[in-house]
Order: C-alpha cells, then sequence, then structure tokens
C-alpha cells in the first residue's frame, strides 16, 4: 500500500474548490505508487488524479508542470496538470506539494503486443520532435555524470566478477561518451517502462509519471525504452518488439549516425544505470517505506545480454 500520507474528505473538497473541476463523490488510494502518494478523485465532473510529492527536490516541480503543460499544449497524451482559476497548478495539501491531472484511461502492458509497440514507437518519436524544442533546463540526473561517482558506492556490495564488470563499463562509457558524440537533444521522460504507460486495449491512453523527465539526449530515452518493453526473460532483445518500436519510432524521427553509432553504447549505459539505481536502494539508500525494491539482478542480466549479442540491426527508415 503505497498512500503515504492519507488525506480526510473535507481536505480534498476544500482543495478542490480552487479548480474549476466540480464537486467531490468521492477519494481512493492508489496501492500502485512507489515514491509519491496518488488518490483519484472522483468530482460530479470527471475523474481525476491528485498527486502529493513525497520526496525528491521539491524545487524541481515548477519544470515537470513546465514540461507535462508543453506536452500536452503539443497534443502529446500525457496527464497535463490542471490549474487554478488563477492559472496555478502547484499547490500545497496535508503540508506536501500537490497537483492534479486529469485521469487517463488504460493499465500497464504487461506483455506488449506488436500493436502496442508500435504505438509506443511512434508517440516516443512524436514526443521527441516536438521536445527538442522545449525551453526549459534540467540536467539528466541519472547520465555518465551520476554513474561515475555513484558506482564506486556499489562496488563493496558486488562479487569480484561484477566489479570489474561494473568498472569496467564506466570506464568505456567514460571514453565513447566522453569524446561527446553530438546527439540530438530535447526533453526526455527518462523512465519510460511499461508501468508508466496506460494501454486502453491496443490504444495507447498515456504517458505518465514524468518525475524523471530531464533534457539530455533522447537516444538515451529510447534505449531506456527498449530495455524495458524489447527485453525476454533472458536480457536477451525480441527482435519483433524492437523492430515494431523502433520502425515506429524512426517514421517519427530517423536517428542521426552519431545515434546510430552509439546506440549499441547508449543500451549498455541505459542498462547499467538501472542496475546501479536498483543496487544503491537495496545497499545504499533503502526508502524509509516498507516496499519491495526492483531486482538489480535483472539489468545485470540485460547487461550482459547487450555485451553477448550487441545491438540488433536498427530497422531500415522508409522515407
Ligand atoms: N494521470 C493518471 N491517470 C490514470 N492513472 C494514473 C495517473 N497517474 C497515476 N496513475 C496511477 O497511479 C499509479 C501511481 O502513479 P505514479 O505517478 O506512477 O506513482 P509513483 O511515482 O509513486 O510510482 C500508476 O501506476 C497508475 O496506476
Ligand atoms: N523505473 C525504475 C525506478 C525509477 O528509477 P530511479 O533511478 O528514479 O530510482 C526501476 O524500475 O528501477
Amino acid at each position: 500500500m503505497a498512500v503515504f500520507t492519507p488525506l480526510t474528505d473535507p481536505q480534498v473538497v476544500e482543495f478542490l474548490s480552487r479548480f474549476d473541476a466540480g464537486s467531490l463523490v468521492s477519494l481512493e488510494g492508489v496501492p500502485a505508487g512507489t515514491e509519491n502518494t496518488t488518490f483519484f478523485v472522483t468530482t460530479d465532473r470527471r475523474e481525476l488524479v491528485l498527486t502529493l510529492f513525497e520526496q525528491g527536490e521539491h524545487e524541481e516541480l515548477p519544470f515537470f508542470v513546465e514540461l507535462l503543460d508543453y506536452l500536452d499544449e503539443h497534443r502529446l497524451p500525457v496527464p497535463g496538470p490542471l490549474h487554478d482559476r488563477d492559472g496555478v497548478a502547484l499547490h500545497a495539501l496535508a503540508g506536501k506539494p500537490a497537483l492534479l491531472f486529469p485521469k487517463l484511461p488504460g493499465q500497464h502492458p504487461k506483455e506488449p503486443n506488436l500493436t502496442q509497440c508500435r504505438e509506443l514507437g511512434d508517440t516516443l518519436g512524436r514526443m521527441h520532435v516536438v521536445s527538442r524544442h522545449f525551453p526549459g533546463h534540467r540536467p539528466n540526473p541519472r547520465d555518465l555524470h551520476w554513474l561515475l561517482p555513484m558506482h564506486h558506492k556499489v562496488l563493496v556490495y558486488l562479487s569480484p566478477q561484477d566489479q570489474t564488470l561494473m568498472k569496467d563499463e564506466v570506464e568505456i562509457y567514460q571514453g565513447f561518451f566522453g569524446n561527446a558524440p553530438d546527439l540530438p537533444q530535447g526533453a526526455l521522460h527518462g523512465d519510460l517502462f511499461r508501468d508508466n504507460t496506460l494501454f486502453d486495449g491496443d490504444r495507447l491512453g498515456g504517458l505518465i509519471d514524468f518525475y524523471n523527465g530531464c533534457t539530455g539526449d533522447l537516444l538515451f530515452d529510447l534505449a531506456i525504452v527498449i530495455n524495458d518493453w524489447a527485453t525476454d526473460t533472458d536480457g536477451r532483445l525480441d527482435a519483433a518488439r524492437h523492430d515494431a518500436i523502433l520502425a515506429a519510432y524512426q517514421a517519427r524521427r530517423p536517428l542521426t549516425d552519431a545515434e546510430r553509432d552509439a546506440w549499441p553504447m547508449m543500451l549498455r549505459l541505459t542498462a547499467l544505470r538501472y542496475w546501479l539505481s536498483r543496487l544503491l536502494v537495496v545497499y545504499v539508500d533503502p526508502p524509509a517505506h516498507d516496499l519491495t525494491p526492483h531486482d538489480p539482478e535483472q539489468f545485470r542480466t540485460i547487461l550482459k545480454a547487450r555485451l553477448a549479442d550487441g545491438a540488433l540491426p536498427l530497422p531500415e527508415v522508409n522515407e
């Protein structure tokens, strides 16, 4: 159960009174969240989601509001936050920063089919076309600049072989990305796993949970998607899902030559990024609340599979 901050009906009634969103009918805590407190709020006019921010840098919340507003204005399927009658989106509730969102339709796909993969690739491609012009700025909090200092913190918990694997990988990324290949930049989701999407059947209802959102290499976002959406249980790439996502993505935004060169390395870097962030949660900085952490091993397996197999050929782009 992940309602870290309970709310009463009168608190929510008072909160809703600032918005043109109708009157409270029901309030339901959402068990699925892992970082923030989420409620489904039904009013006599619409279905909403109320998020209370439990952790993270609260001063970064205006960036997320601007990014979601921007993507919503460009007709991407994201929950554009509701603004009150004075135009303000971000408020405090029960002492926590709070945002109200439209409730988007659908469920998280566990085993996405090829139509869903195409939808996702198409939407991410559209998003990256518009996000290149997003004026905001937030450096990627999980890129190589983060890997470099943070990987030292977990080495002591790893077997000698895994220590070597992690150290060697970070050094290789430093050599490759340190020489700064010229990769297209823009705003990223930063964590676009299946459980941060909602599908209503084969229709993409929305992309949610933008709190890893940042600006940086667009390729980083795409590699996270492929490692989560197109990987089999043994960590190896699933060619059909891989091709469906990448063909649809590239129909919107073909990869540049520099991105094609960097692709195998970016798949490895983003796999290690999650191996490391999950190890940090398990060994170094466990959450205050009692939730089962994600399994770091899954991303070690993915990294080893990318090393053994390399990347699959990128599908041809139809001009
Ligand atoms: N706009 C939305 N529309 C529909 N469901 C949502 C929306 N936002 C969040 N949810 C639901 O709430 C759950 C938790 O939200 P999320 O932002 O992922 O929280 P956390 O960051 O704590 O993991 C999601 O898994 C999803 O089921
Ligand atoms: N989706 C991630 C969790 C978010 O990553 P973090 O670096 O913000 O902790 C996962 O599956 O590990």
